[in-house]
């Protein structure tokens, strides 16, 4: 089927459905098309007369966008655009990368999250209910979108450092698949939302009158095991070879460590946000002049994001020249109970065993004060969800100890930051390398030396990474998605600054690239992906570098070239019509009949030739 039916196009629309934002049918409408494609959408008529340029359409939205007045209102004039014109949307967001994905992205989705009941308007992406068991496959035809390559999952368990917002956090996997499209052109009816409806451990939400999910409380681990179970293979049937990312889900590790040798899944907030660390943590070690042997890392927050980095920064120290257990020696993860020690007295959950300190001769440290002033760290990382946790004395401290003290604070959205930029760069005297997981502003600050200077946050967010991960997985149709896939990614992010971004000071490149860090991101994980046999797509071995990262680029979704696709379509069906006339005159051969009758077929067209052509066929 033609990406750009009449069918589709029709103002009656054949299910509600149709009208989500992840299929391009409201693009029909754009404004930008000129009359011969609308004359052929049959829109012709239906919206005003002129032909636009993008930079008129441009003008008009950031006009508007500039009129409303709170985040949550950009947030849902923005969804409305691009269930409303998509392309349109995307290429918005692809030029104003910097000012539109905290719009649509974290910190404003937290926002819209926990408020999703109250301002719900429009259907994206799917719901699936514990009651739906045993019939996820037949819901899922419900999907409208044949050709689904990706798909983002939540329990709406842990969205953020927000809690459990049960349903609510469908608009996590909505924001990320926004940034798949955005950042590593994956088409976007080529991915689905999903978020799963287990019940909710949150009794004001039950209790909320506006609350649009089940009021039960969440299902038992096995019970979700058994509907992860049925989920995982409904999907591949009818996508094989889809890519699953989960996310936001409480406890993690048990979909990841069941699926992750037969499907092609990976665990966005342990291996994504592990991998985009690894990034910044490269740049921000060899930046420090230290060998990495000399670095203390203290963790506050010992969850799934906070092993999983730790654990991405354990294997580059090995790679690095150190033993697993050197390596291991360096880190210090402090959970609500404090210092997470071998002795501690309390059972520890299974992911945090591995970095149990033994070395602490029987003494506990109970504080986040109390474990950095005994190990006095080089890197202090933030995975907590406890906004400002990082106080100005511990910063100071931070400084005192450390020519350059690396301060990660990484809980999102920003309400949740263990401390904010203008803190981190005022209280370590401007020398702080930073990387937070929501956005901040530049900061300009005198140090003590009398010197002033605009100074730049890093990033730290997985986004960075996961399209990356995606879209090679996509590409080398790989089987599964492996620990060196995840590696790579993180390796060629940190690879990817430019001299001007080294000399800025950046730990990340400038966001505004992400679409040409994305292409190297994927290029590297197709080749972890080769390396370890994973690939199906087996003739990008042989490609060069180069020729593979044209062959990733000529693969992904442009917004700005969408319209000239169309011409281009159009263009084809009218010489191929205009090849019809002649065929009225003796045989044609079998071959040209075939192709006019998938244009009649593809087109839906009512032409006087159809019935002579459908007969010869
Ligand atoms: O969504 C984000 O910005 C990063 C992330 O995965 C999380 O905080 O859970
Ligand atoms: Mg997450």
């Amino acid at each position: 089927m033609a990406r750009f039916s009449p069918q589709q196009s029709r103002p009656v629309h054949a299910t509600p459905f149709m009208n989500h934002s992840n299929t391009s049918s409201d693009a029909n409408y754009d404004t930008a098309n000129p009359s011969y494609i609308r004359k052929y959408l049959r829109t012709y008529g239906l919206t005003p007369p002129r032909a636009e340029s993008y930079e008129t359409q441009k003008t008009r939205c950031l006009a508007q966008l500039g009129l409303k007045n709170t985040s949550i209102d950009k947030f849902q004039y923005l969804s409305t655009l691009r269930k409303n014109n998509v392309h349109l949307f995307y290429r918005l967001v692809t030029d104003h990368l910097r000012e539109l994905t905290p719009l649509i992205y974290t910190p404003v989705v937290g926002e819209a999250c926990q408020r999703w009941s109250e301002i719900y308007q429009q259907p994206e992406g799917m719901y699936l209910s514990w009651e739906d068991r045993g019939n996820l496959a037949a819901v899922i035809a419900n999907w409208p979108q044949p050709n689904v390559e990706i798909t983002c999952i939540t329990d709406g368990s842990r969205i953020l450092g927000l809690g459990d917002l049960g349903i609510n956090g469908m608009g996590i996997p909505i924001g990320k698949l926004a940034l798949y499209t955005a950042c590593a052109g994956i088409r976007p009816e080529a991915t689905l939302p999903l978020t799963l409806d287990l019940g909710t451990g949150n009794k004001t939400l039950r209790e909320d009158p506006l609350y649009m999910g089940s009021r039960r409380e969440k299902i038992s681990p096995e019970e979700e095991r058994e509907f992860m179970d049925e989920l995982m293979s409904a999907l591949t049937e009818r996508w094989p070879g889809i890519v699953i990312q989960f996310e936001d889900f409480k406890n993690p590790f048990p979909a990841l460590e069941r699926y992750r040798d037969t499907y092609t899944c990976f665990n966005d907030d342990i291996q994504g946000t592990g991998a985009v660390i690894l990034g910044g943590v490269i740049n921000a070690v060899k930046r420090s002049g230290l060998p990495c042997k000399d670095h203390r890392a203290v963790f506050l927050g010992a969850g799934s994001a906070g092993v999983g980095v730790a654990k991405q920064i354990v294997e580059f120290f090995i790679r690095e020249g150190m033993t697993e257990d050197e390596a291991r020696s360096c880190f210090y993860l402090v959970d609500t109970k404090g210092l997470v020690t071998a002795d501690r007295g309390d059972k520890l959950a299974d992911h945090k065993v591995y970095f149990a300190r033994q070395d602490n001769a029987g003494q506990q440290w109970k504080t986040l004060e109390e474990v950095v002033n005994h190990v006095k760290p080089t890197i202090l990382m933030g995975l907590s969800t406890i906004g400002g946790v990082f106080t100005p004395e511990i910063l100071r401290n931070m400084a005192d100890w450390n020519t350059t003290p690396i301060i990660f604070p990484l809980s999102n959205p920003s309400s949740k930051s263990e401390c904010d930029f203008e803190s981190a760069v005022k209280y370590t005297d401007g020398r702080c390398l930073f990387a937070s997981g929501s956005p901040f502003p530049n900061c300009t600050f005198t140090n003590s030396a009398g010197e002033t200077k605009t100074y730049y946050p890093g990033q730290g967010n997985n986004m960075y990474v996961f399209p990356g991960i995606g879209l090679g997985s996509i590409l080398s149709k790989s089987v599964r998605v492996t620990d060196s896939m995840i590696y790579a990614s993180g390796e060629s992010l940190s690879a990817a600054l430019t001299a001007e971004e080294l000399e800025r000071g950046l730990l990340y490149p400038d966001i505004t690239r992400i679409r040409e860090v994305s292409i190297v991101v994927t290029r590297k994980v197709i080749r972890a992906a080769q390396n370890d046999k994973v690939d199906r797509e087996t003739h990008l071995r042989n490609m060069s570098d180069a020729d593979l990262e044209n062959w990733i680029k000529s693969r992904m979704y442009d917004p700005h070239t969408e319209v000239r696709e169309l011409e281009r379509e159009v263009g084809h069906l009218l010489s191929s019509l205009g090849n019809l006339s002649p065929l009225m005159n003796g045989s044609p051969p079998t071959r040209t009949v075939l192709s006019c009758k998938k244009v009649i077929l593809d087109h839906d067209l009512s032409c006087g030739l159809q019935d002579w052509i459908l007969s010869m066929a």
